[in-house]
């Protein structure tokens, strides 16, 4: 198929009895033609119409700022910031702590920066990380940690009260992800390290000696590639409330009410079609990359979405009654959102999926599913996002939706 049949679909044909405006046939030609600029390739374009994504969002790129948070106490240095790249701050009204800069400006030269006291995060992921309504004090667990920008944030919210676990399967990521978690000097202080429980990871801990420690556990086998690996923040970090000697064995569903996270991210890996920034990376990169890396995952589509109900699933599974679950992804697709949740949510009676309070504020709009949101590219001028929140029941209540 090619780039101009899938804008013939698209955008040009509008059902026959509203009749295009000169105006809107204009403005819908400069979409065509930008559209077409940016030589989208075949498979992508044929995987945008299955899924009924229109394929002119990607011309909307340099219409999304850039969004940064400054960390909380840091505030006051928007002043010097804004001197530094040349550039207002605009506070974003929706989400404190928030500021946009115009897509073309960079923060890699502001000492604020530099210091670790303001990183790049978008305002749809910040959104996200705030329907979580995370405390201080509370127990956090982020299944989908890397690069890490969102677990930077719930640091933050937790300040220095609470433990943060942090997990992910792809060890280079999460490399990645220890680097920026140094940078901005999270983690490192929290929770005191009561000799029998679990220790703290720290970015200076040595590979060898994690290592020899690994060793020393029974069960435990480190890492390898394909298996999830695991950062503890926090003293009784990694199953909530265990000891150290009991973090490996497994737990019967009961334990959960005694022990299990108050929080749970599942910010699900997914094809990141809804991120126009990292979609159009793919024209330096090259649009093979983009086949490889992004289209392989939807040509095995049914393992994708079973992937991402088993992460919805082990994340719930891990949450205390009562808490509270966010899962989200980048995807536009009704396939990797909805239809998960909406799967989960028919299999799991202690699972109820909230409406999301702040979410009135937000510039999204309902997902097909009602109470969650969707930030749409072309219309919130953030990257692309679901969003859905599930709160686990007490047992008393999940039998009530049972009988
Ligand atoms: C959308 S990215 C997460 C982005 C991250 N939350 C952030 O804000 O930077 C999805 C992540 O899921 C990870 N992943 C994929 N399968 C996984 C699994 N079975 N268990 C844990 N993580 C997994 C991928 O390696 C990838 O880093």
């Amino acid at each position: 198929m090619s780039i101009y049949k899938a804008q013939t679909c698209l955008l040009c044909s509008p059902p026959a009895i509203l009749r295009p405006s000169a105006l809107s046939l204009s403005l819908i030609s400069i979409l065509m033609e930008e559209t077409s600029k940016l030589q989208l390739p075949e498979t992508f374009l044929s995987f945008l119409e299955a899924n009924g994504i229109d394929p002119s969002i990607y011309t909307h790129g340099d219409s999304i700022p850039r969004y940064v948070r400054l960390k909380p106490g840091f505030e006051y240095l928007s002043q010097e910031i804004e001197s530094e790249i040349s550039c207002k701050l605009e506070k974003v009204k929706w989400l404190p702590g928030f500021y946009s800069i115009p897509p073309d400006v960079h923060i890699a030269r502001s000492k604020a920066y530099q210091q670790g006291k303001m990183y790049g995060i978008d305002a749809a992921s910040g959104a996200a990380v705030s329907a979580l309504g995370i405390s201080p004090g509370d127990h956090v667990l982020d299944l989908c940690a890397a690069p890490g920008a969102k677990l930077c944030m719930m640091l933050d919210l937790l300040g220095e009260m609470g433990t943060a676990t942090g997990v992910d399967v792809a060890r280079h990521r999460l490399a990645a992800c220890r680097t920026m978690l140094q940078k901005y000097g999270l983690g490192g202080s929290f929770g005191d390290d009561h000799e029998d429980t679990f220790k703290q990871w720290t970015s200076r801990r040595p590979y060898k000696e994690r290592k020899q420690e690994a060793k020393t556990m029974n069960k435990f086998v480190l890492p390898q590639n394909g298996q999830p690996e695991i950062i503890f923040y926090g003293h009784s970090s990694g199953v909530v409330g265990l000891k150290k000697k009991e973090l490996y064995r497994s737990l019967d569903q009961k334990d959960y009410a005694y022990c299990g996270y108050d929080k749970v991210l599942v910010d699900a890996e997914c094809t990141h079609d809804g991120s126009i920034k990292h979609i159009q990376k793919f024209e330096q990169w090259g649009w093979n990359t983009l086949e490889r890396r992004v289209l392989d995952a939807e040509r095995t589509d049914r393992n994708l979405t079973a992937l991402q109900l088993n992460l919805l699933r082990n994340g719930f599974r891990l949450l205390k009654q009562g808490g509270t679950l966010v899962y989200s992804t980048c995807s536009l697709t009704l396939a990797q959102n909805e239809d998960v949740v909406d799967h989960f949510l028919a299999e799991s009676s202690s699972a109820e999926l909230q409406e999301i309070e702040t979410a009135k504020d937000w510039p999204c709009r309902s997902g097909r599913t009602p109470k969650t949101v969707r930030f749409e590219p072309s219309t919130s001028a953030t990257s692309g996002l679901f969003v859905a929140k599930i709160r686990k029941l007490p047992n008393k209540e999940a039998e009530k939706n049972v009988l």
